[in-house]
């Protein structure tokens, strides 16, 4: 093995037994002694990596793809069925660190006991004790027992233990998922730092950001398979296409069921049911709801900040409908309005009474990550409804950018000297 490599994973494979029909009762139990049949799952298949001494690099992939699994087997928790995993140096793993605490010893005691199992003599520890706990913030809640402790504070100690044991090699899972903004930004400079000590650091996250900023190399984890392993903008950007692609899939599908529903609830008479989607008079109807692109694209999937029109088609069945008002409502899945409005609130004269179609061109669509829909109107300008529908239209928007809420309000950020305020 080259002797600049920190890590070297070759061909790892790892099945886990699925039990089937687990009988539940002492009865069944009794009555069924014979062996539980279980199925073999393959969550890690012909796993090939690398790491160089001095490098960090992420493991990336939806839940379930096999990360955690590969971590455990870096930490050894966990034996590969196949393959064999070569590491130099003394490692140091978040994840068996958590797992190694025992509830009913104290903060102090836990310190003491998973600090040793590194090598480090009562004396060391000692030396080493105070600023663990300082880093950890847990100064007020050290003597007590850890079971006591939230999720939080349990990683913070985690954490500090972790990176002060001074490792060759650290394997991080998820420490973005729990803890404050403040102490994510410890961990994070703190990660720096070991970096630029030349420390070998192995890293999972659902934070695409962070693992884009930190991160020398990713590897996307894909259904137990290494998919794509380089920069990681660029593994980054794949993942979300693919993750976009995927999420288009399950919004067309989930389209196609709304449209079958929807023939279904044309036939059915199930008045109240129909009223819940649409409802109106029915003098204008709107037959068609799209949202396009410049090039025409009908989609399902967009991204933060993109323009969009989203396209009413439309019949006056009556010539008697007029002054025509036509409303848009944008919501979160969870029933959330994030924007209504329509063409009498901005002022927009409707005076048309033939058919055709009303285009609200949205300049750019500046909602958060999520999944949204559109809810779409005609009525008359009195009020009376024509054609109410709920429901017109699911999408999704896609982004880069970790804010959250509902919509992004334009800003900037200033940072002034104290001497120039
Ligand atoms: N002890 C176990 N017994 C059986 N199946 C397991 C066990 N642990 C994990 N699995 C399965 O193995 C697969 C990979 O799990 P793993 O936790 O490695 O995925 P992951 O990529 O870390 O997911 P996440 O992002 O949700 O943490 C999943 O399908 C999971 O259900």
């Amino acid at each position: 093995m080259n002797s600049n490599i920190a890590i070297e994973v070759r061909n790892v494979s790892k099945k886990y037994k699925i039990y089937q029909d687990k009988p539940v009762s002492l009865k069944e139990r009794i009555l069924y002694t014979s062996k539980s049949t279980y199925q073999e799952k393959w969550v890690l298949q012909e796993v090939n990596l690398s790491v160089l001494k001095g490098k960090m690099i992420g493991l990336i992939g939806r839940n379930g793809s096999g990360k955690s699994t590969l971590l455990k087997i870096l930490t050894r928790i966990l034996k590969p069925d196949k393959g064999e995993v070569v590491i130099h140096g003394r490692v140091s793993s978040l994840l068996e660190l958590g797992a190694g605490f025992h509830m009913d010893f104290t903060g102090r005691e836990n310190v003491y006991m998973n600090a040793s199992i590194f090598g480090l003599t009562r004396k060391e520890i000692d030396s080493l004790l105070d600023t663990i706990v300082k880093f950890s913030e847990l100064e007020a809640y050290i003597d007590n027992p850890v079971r006591t402790y939230s999720s939080g504070m349990f990683m913070r100690l985690a954490f500090s233990i972790a990176i002060h044991v001074e490792p060759d090699v650290l394997l991080i899972d998820e420490i973005l998922a729990v803890g404050d903004n403040a102490f994510q930004k410890k961990c994070i400079s703190k990660i720096e730092e070991f970096k630029q000590k030349g420390k070998t650091i192995v890293f999972v996250s659902h934070d695409n950001g962070a693992m884009e900023r930190l991160c020398d190399e990713l590897y996307w984890i894909h259904e137990s398979k290494i998919r794509q392993n380089g920069k990681p903008d660029e593994v980054i950007r794949e993942y979300l296409d693919f993750l976009a692609n995927s999420e288009e899939n399950r919004m067309k599908i989930e389209a196609e069921n709304q449209k079958e529903e929807n023939t279904n609830l044309d036939k059915d008479k199930d008045q109240a049911n129909q009223l819940e989607k649409r409802w109106g008079t029915g003098a204008v109807e709107i037959s068609k709801v799209l949202m396009v692109n410049p090039t025409s694209e009908n989609l399902h999937v967009l991204e933060k900040g993109q323009p969009i029109d989203v396209e009413l088609h439309f019949q006056v069945k009556d010539n008697n409908a007029n002054k025509l008002v036509f409303g848009v409502g944008i919501f979160k899945m969870d029933g959330t309005r994030c924007y209504g409005t329509n063409t009498l609130i901005d002022k927009v004269n409707f005076s048309h009474k033939t058919s055709g179609k009303v285009v609200y061109q949205i300049e750019s669509l500046n909602l958060v990550q999520g999944d949204y829909y559109f809810n779409v109107a005609c009525h008359h300008e009195d009020g009376t409804p024509y054609d109410y529908i709920t429901k017109a239209l699911n999408f999704s928007v896609h982004s880069r950018e970790n804010d959250v809420g509902i919509a992004y309000i334009p800003h900037k950020w200033l940072f002034l000297e104290e001497e120039n305020l």
